[in-house]
C-alpha cells in the first residue's frame, strides 16, 4: 500500500501566467519551519507559534533579498486539506514571483509536488475516500452545471459512503460465515440466512440503480451527442456556426464540401450537448466523401437525437417527397431515437409554401441558420427531448468509469453469492464471490487500491491539486 513519503511538497495552486494574486502551496511535515524561516510577519511574531487556520501577512525572503510581500496562511496537521502541516503562501501574482518563490523553497529542500498529490496524501491520511479524491479531479475539470452537480454531489461523499456502510454489511455476514466454515464438523448457523438475503437484495438494488445512472452520467461528462444529417448544402455547418457562434465547420456552397464530422460543444441551461455535423447523404463515387459518409451512419448510430435537415427553399413537390421517405427511412433505421424534422431557409419561403410544407411534414420546424429565427425554439425542443427523467431528483449518478466496472463486478459478484444461497452450495463455494463482491465494493472507496491504482488515478490530475 502506498505511503505518503515524509518529503515536503510545492506546488502552485492557481494557473501558471500573470494574474492579481497567485498561491503557492506546501505540505509536509517541515512546511510550517521552512516557510517561517524565511518569513517576517509585520505582527513580530513568528509563525512556528501561531495556531492553525490563521492568515499572517508579512514579508518573504531569500536569504537577505526580499521576495515579495505576501499573505501566508498556516494549517496544522492533521487539520488541512491533505492532513498534513499546510502553509499557503499568496503573492503578487507576477510569473516572475512566482518563480522565485517556488525555487526559493527548493533550495530549502522541499520537491515539486507530483500532478495529484495533495488530494492523494489527503486520500493516504483519510481526509476523503477515493470516489471522493476522482471527484475533485472531475470538479476541476467541469465545465457545465449538470457535470458540476456530480462532480459536487460525489466529493460531498455521494454514493459512496452508502457503498461503505453495506460493505460494512456485507463484511459482518463475510465473518460469521468463516466462523461457521471453522465449525465445519458441527452443523452450526451464524449467519442469519434471512437477514442476509435481505442485504444481498438491499445491495444488488442499490448497484443496479448506480449502474443504470451511469448512463446517463457518462452522458453529461461528456455533452449528449446530437447528429445534424441531412442532404449536402441544406445548411448544416451553418446552423452548427450560428449555434456555436463561432466559425467552425467551412462553410461553403459547393455541395459535399462538409467531408468529416465535425464535433463542438455548446450548453444549454446547464447540460451539454455535443453537435456532430456529419457528412452529407450522398450517394457519391469521390471516395474521400463516402468515408465521410461512413462516419455519418456510425455518428448517427451513436446520437442521441437525430436532427434531419432539409432545405426548405428548395422543396419542390418531388423533393417533399423524397424528404417525408429519407425521414422515414431513418426512423426505421434507428427506431426509438428521437428525430427532429428541420426545415432550414425559412427567410427564403413564402408563408403559403411554409404552410404547405408544414402540412405536409408533421411536426417540421421552420428555422434560418443565417437569421437566426428558429434557433431559440430549436433549442428549447433539444432540452425537451432529454430533460425528461434526467436530474429530476438528487439519486446520485455514476459518472466515472471505474466505478461503473467496479460496481457490475460487484453486482455479478452479488448475484452469484444470492444463486449459490438458492441452490444451497457449499458455504466455502459462496464466501469466495462474497469476498470477490466485498473486494469489487472496497476498489470504488478505496479501502481496497493498490499503487498502481492509485498511481494511475491521481496522475491524471493537474500538478497543484
Ligand atoms: N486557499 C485554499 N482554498 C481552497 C482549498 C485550499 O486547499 N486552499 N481547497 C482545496 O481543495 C478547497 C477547500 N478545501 C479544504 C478542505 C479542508 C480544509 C481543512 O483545513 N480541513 C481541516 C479543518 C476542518 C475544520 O475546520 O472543520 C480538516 O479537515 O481537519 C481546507 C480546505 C477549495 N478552496
Ligand atoms: N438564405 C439562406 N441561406 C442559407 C441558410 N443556411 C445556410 N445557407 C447557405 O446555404 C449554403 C450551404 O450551407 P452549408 O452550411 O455549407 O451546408 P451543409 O449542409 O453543411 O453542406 P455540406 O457541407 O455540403 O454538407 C451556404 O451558401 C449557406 O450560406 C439560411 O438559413 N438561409
Amino acid at each position: 500500500m502506498l505511503k505518503a513519503d515524509q518529503d515536503t511538497i510545492i506546488a502552485l495552486a492557481t494557473p501558471a501566467g500573470s494574474g492579481a494574486i497567485a498561491v503557492i502551496r506546501l505540505s509536509g511535515p517541515q512546511a510550517i519551519s521552512l516557510v517561517s524561516s524565511c518569513f517576517r510577519a509585520a505582527s513580530g511574531r513568528s509563525l512556528e507559534d501561531c495556531p492553525g487556520h490563521t492568515i499572517h501577512l508579512g514579508n518573504l525572503y531569500e536569504g537577505k533579498r526580499l521576495l515579495d510581500e505576501v499573505l501566508v496562511s498556516v494549517f496544522r496537521a492533521p487539520r488541512s486539506y491533505t492532513g498534513e502541516n499546510v502553509v499557503e503562501i499568496s503573492c503578487h501574482g507576477s510569473p516572475y514571483i512566482q518563480q522565485e518563490i517556488l525555487q526559493s523553497f527548493l533550495a530549502l529542500g522541499c520537491r515539486m509536488a507530483r500532478p495529484g498529490e495533495f488530494t492523494l496524501r489527503a486520500f493516504l491520511h483519510g481526509k476523503m475516500d477515493l470516489s471522493q479524491a476522482e471527484a475533485v479531479a472531475d470538479l476541476i475539470a467541469s465545465e457545465n452545471e449538470a457535470s458540476h452537480q456530480i462532480a459536487l454531489q460525489q466529493m460531498r461523499g455521494g454514493y459512496s459512503s452508502e457503498i461503505r456502510d453495506l460493505r460494512d454489511q456485507l463484511i459482518h455476514f463475510a465473518s460469521m460465515i468463516a466462523l461457521e466454515l471453522d465449525f465445519s464438523g458441527e452443523d452450526v448457523e451464524f449467519a442469519d440466512r434471512e437477514a442476509f438475503r435481505e442485504l444481498l437484495e438491499k445491495i444488488a438494488r442499490l448497484l443496479k440503480k448506480l449502474i443504470d445512472s451511469f448512463a446517463m452520467g457518462n452522458v453529461i461528462k461528456k455533452g449528449i451527442p446530437i447528429a445534424i444529417a441531412g442532404q449536402p448544402n441544406v445548411g448544416k455547418s451553418t446552423l452548427l456556426n450560428a449555434l456555436l457562434q463561432e466559425e467552425r465547420a467551412i462553410v461553403s456552397d459547393i455541395a459535399g464540401t462538409t467531408r468529416d464530422a465535425i464535433e463542438d460543444e455548446i450548453t444549454l441551461q446547464g447540460i451539454g450537448f455535443r453537435f456532430i455535423d456529419t457528412a452529407g447523404l450522398r450517394e457519391t463515387a469521390d471516395t474521400i466523401e463516402s468515408i465521410g459518409i461512413q462516419r455519418t451512419y456510425e455518428k448517427m448510430e451513436q446520437a442521441r437525437v437525430l436532427v434531419y435537415m432539409v432545405d426548405s427553399s428548395a422543396l419542390d413537390g418531388q423533393g417533399l417527397e423524397k424528404a417525408r421517405l429519407e425521414s422515414e427511412a431513418l426512423r426505421a433505421q434507428y427506431p426509438g431515437k428521437p428525430i427532429l424534422l428541420l426545415a432550414n431557409k425559412k427567410d427564403l419561403l413564402s408563408p403559403t409554401r411554409q404552410e404547405e410544407i408544414g402540412q405536409a411534414l408533421e411536426g417540421i420546424l421552420f428555422i434560418s441558420a443565417k437569421t437566426g429565427e428558429g434557433l431559440e425554439e430549436l433549442q428549447q425542443r433539444l432540452l425537451g427531448f432529454i430533460q425528461t427523467g434526467l436530474l429530476r431528483n438528487n439519486d446520485p449518478i455514476v459518472s466515472n468509469s471505474r466505478h461503473y466496472e467496479a460496481l457490475t463486478r460487484a453486482l455479478e459478484a452479488i448475484h452469484r453469492v444470492q444463486e449459490g444461497m438458492a441452490e444451497e452450495v457449499p458455504t466455502d463455494l459462496v464466501s469466495i464471490d462474497i469476498n470477490q463482491a466485498l473486494f469489487h465494493l472496497g476498489e470504488i472507496t478505496g479501502q481496497i487500491s493498490t499503487d498502481d491504482l492509485l498511481g494511475n488515478i491521481f496522475s491524471n490530475f493537474c500538478i497543484g491539486k
